[in-house]
Order: C-alpha cells, then structure tokens, then sequence
C-alpha cells in the first residue's frame, strides 16, 4: 500500500488537506507558501531526527515531505516542542511525541510530574514562559478555563515567551470565549494560535489515537499537523476559533448524558431483578453499543471507578456545554438533568473517580431522604 493510501485511509476527514500538503511536497502551492513565516525553525527536524523511520505511522513521513520541500538550509535548529500540563492527558501526549523523537521542553505546575519525562529525554523549563520562549511551538493541556487562561496569559505565562514565528495549540477542553481570550493574547505577540481540544481519553492518548479538534490559524494547522499525527488518529480543521471548542462541548454534552442514562439502566436492572452485566453484554450487542459502555460497564457493576476521564472534567464540560446552549437558546433538557447527578456525585466527593462514577449518585445513600 503506498504512503498516500495510508495517509486517506488513516485520516479520511482530511482528505482534502492531506492532498493539498502532498501536492506541496511535488510543487510548492499557496496553502504552503501561507506557512512559509513558521517554516524556517521546523523543517530541518523531519530531515534530520528519527521521525523519517518512525516505524507506526508512515503517515508522518509524507507529512514531512511537505516540510523538507520548503527548506533546503543544513544549519537550520530542529523544531522544539513545548509541553505544558502533564495530567492523565498531557503525560501520555508528550511521552509519545518524545518517544517519536520530538525534542520536547516539558513544564507541570506539579514538577514531580515532568520527572518521568525527563528520564525518557525531555528538557524542563521552570515556566511556561520560558517554555514558549525556547520552543517554537508549544502545546497547553490543561484542567479547565482558569488554568488555561492563567497559564497562557498571567504572570510567566505563555504569552510572555512567544513572538512572531512561534505558535501556540492549546488543547484543553475550554469554552469558545476562554479560546478566543487566548488566542487573542496569543496574537497580539505576533504568534500563530489553534485551539485543538481532543477527543479520546486515557488510552487512546497513550494509543496515539486521539482525535484532534482544531481550529484557528490553518497555518499553524499545518505546521502541527505531524504532531497532532503522532498523538492522534485524525484530526478536524473546524475553521475560526471557538468552533473546535464547541464541537468537543457538543461531543462531551452527549456523552455525559449517555453515562447517566446508562448508569439508571444498570441499576433499574439490578432493582427488577436481572443481573446488570447482561444488560451490559445485551446493550453491546444492539444499535446502542458503545465503546464506553462495554469498556466502562463491568468496573461500574463492580462499583469500582478506575479514572480515566476525571468526573469533575466531564461536570465542567457539561457545564460549558449547557452555556453554550444558553447562549443559542436551544433546549437542553436532557443534559441539564445530568449535569445535575454529575454535582451530587461531586458534592458527595467524587470528582477525582472516574466519570463513571456518577452511577452512585443514583444509589440510596445520595439520594435526597423521601417520605414515604
Ligand atoms: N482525561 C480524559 O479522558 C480527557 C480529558 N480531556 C480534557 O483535557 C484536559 C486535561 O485533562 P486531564 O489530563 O484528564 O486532567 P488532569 O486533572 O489529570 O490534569 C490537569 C492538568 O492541569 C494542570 N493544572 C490544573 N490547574 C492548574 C493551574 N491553576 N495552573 C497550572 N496548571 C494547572 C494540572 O497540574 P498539576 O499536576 O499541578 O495538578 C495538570 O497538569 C481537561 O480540560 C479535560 O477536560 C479531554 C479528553 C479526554
Ligand atoms: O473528554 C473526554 C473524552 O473521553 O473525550
């Protein structure tokens, strides 16, 4: 199979991109030339680091052609690559991208946690500005709003580090007005910004199977496409920013509400008498199969949570998502009524568990005393 049938197959939603930048590695075309400001400090890297044998994604070396295409300097540096927020998502995300043979710069606000990073290579920088200072594009996987502001733009912050001819991708899970507040600081340093929050969680960020919801600068989505090809599956271009933001609100509003309805499911089971991992088993045989459902059925018969998507994320997004709603004035009923159990479970002291975990927020013991 050749390198350009891998590359439709494993990305067909970007078919259209993946021609433009193959086309780019033949003849020079516009959507290329667009990148040309960012180009000088990435391209040499594809010639010169291990990523042209990395042996799991052929993708990645036809991606490189484009950039190897543009430059033709021996004494150009190899892209840097910054890493800011080493939690369950970022640690898996920037391991890859070293294992990769990127030279990543790593920075946590718990510095204990860039520790194993370090051993497998990476640099450390004592702030994100100093991060974004050194790198020539930084990625930013954050908790929520507060930390991806504070950290792109307060003190030592991102901000301060960047200038013309960087860019920086945040790919935390915000809303569309915290993205553009970035993106707009971000701007005004002469840096190029993409929001790309991810879907996917634990294992498929250490699968490298992410997929990427970008929006923002298309240069800089270009430019990062063979990153986001070693962290990720595929990868959406959704055009300006907030529109990556709120794709992911929309996926992770459902998939919130499909998590509470099948956390009454299992417990209706079990109260009429049927034993809940059948239902588990039925349901992954029928039209509502998930993935989620099978992966998370049998640990939550067990009542055990083993977290891979924090719950107090998933309550955050539905709150993003139910103010996204607001702001178009579309009905939400069905997501309101989780986001309410998603509270109890974390008034109750369950926000670190996994999502999952909203099951026991149905159970007796958290439920409002009833008069009978
Ligand atoms: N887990 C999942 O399955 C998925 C999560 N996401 C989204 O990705 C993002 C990260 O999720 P995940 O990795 O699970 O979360 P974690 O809670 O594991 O990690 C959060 C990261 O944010 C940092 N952080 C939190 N507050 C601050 C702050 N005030 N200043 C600086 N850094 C801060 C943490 O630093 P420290 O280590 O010091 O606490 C940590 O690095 C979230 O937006 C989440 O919604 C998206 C897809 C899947
Ligand atoms: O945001 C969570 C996910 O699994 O995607």
């Amino acid at each position: 199979m050749s390198v350009l049938s891998n590359f439709f197959i494993k990305n067909n939603s970007c078919s259209f991109l993946s021609s433009v930048i193959l086309a780019s590695s033949i003849t020079p075309s516009p959507t290329m030339s667009m990148c040309s400001t960012f180009l000088p400090q990435i391209p040499s890297n594809f010639r010169r680091n291990p990523f042209f044998s990395f042996p799991i994604k052929p993708l990645f070396s036809t991606c490189s052609k484009a950039f190897s295409s543009q430059s033709s300097k021996e004494n150009e540096s190899p892209a840097r690559i910054g890493f800011l927020g080493l939690g369950i998502m970022g640690s898996p995300m920037a391991q890859n991208l070293i294992k990769a043979g990127c030279d990543v710069t790593v920075w946590n606000r718990t510095k204990s946690k860039c520790d194993p990073l370090i051993s497998l290579g990476a640099k450390y920088k004592s702030s994100p500005e100093e991060v974004a200072s050194s790198c020539d594009v930084t990625f930013a996987m954050l908790a929520d709003p507060e930390s991806a502001v504070d950290v792109a733009c307060g003190e030592y912050g991102v901000a301060n580090g960047l200038s013309p001819g960087k860019g920086y991708v945040d790919v935390s899970t915000v809303d569309g007005a915290t993205s553009k507040l970035i993106g707009k600081q971000v701007k005004a340093t002469g840096a190029l910004f993409l929001e790309a929050p991810v879907s996917g969680s634990k294992k498929p960020a250490e699968d490298g199977q992410l997929i990427f919801l970008t929006a923002g600068d298309e240069a800089l989505y270009e430019m990062v496409a063979p990153f986001l090809d070693i962290m990720g599956k595929s990868r959406f271009y959704l055009g300006d920013v907030g529109n990556g933001a709120a794709m992911k609100l929309v996926v992770n509003m459902i998939m919130g509400s499909m998590m509470a309805s099948f956390s009454e499911g299992l417990l209706l089971s079990k109260k009429v008498g049927l034993d809940p991992s059948v239902l588990v088993e039925v349901v992954s045989q029928g039209a509502i199969s998930a993935p989620m459902f099978s992966m998370k059925g049998p640990s939550m018969v067990q009542a055990v949570y083993p977290t891979a998507f924090p719950l107090k994320h998933q309550q955050k997004d539905l709150r993003l998502a139910l103010g996204l709603a607001e702001s178009v004035s579309q009905p939400t009923p069905i997501a309101a009524a989780a986001n309410e159990l998603y509270k109890v479970a974390k008034s109750h002291g369950l926000s670190d568990q996994d999502f999952s975990a909203v099951i026991e927020a149905l159970k007796p013991q958290f439920q409002p005393s009833r008069k009978e």
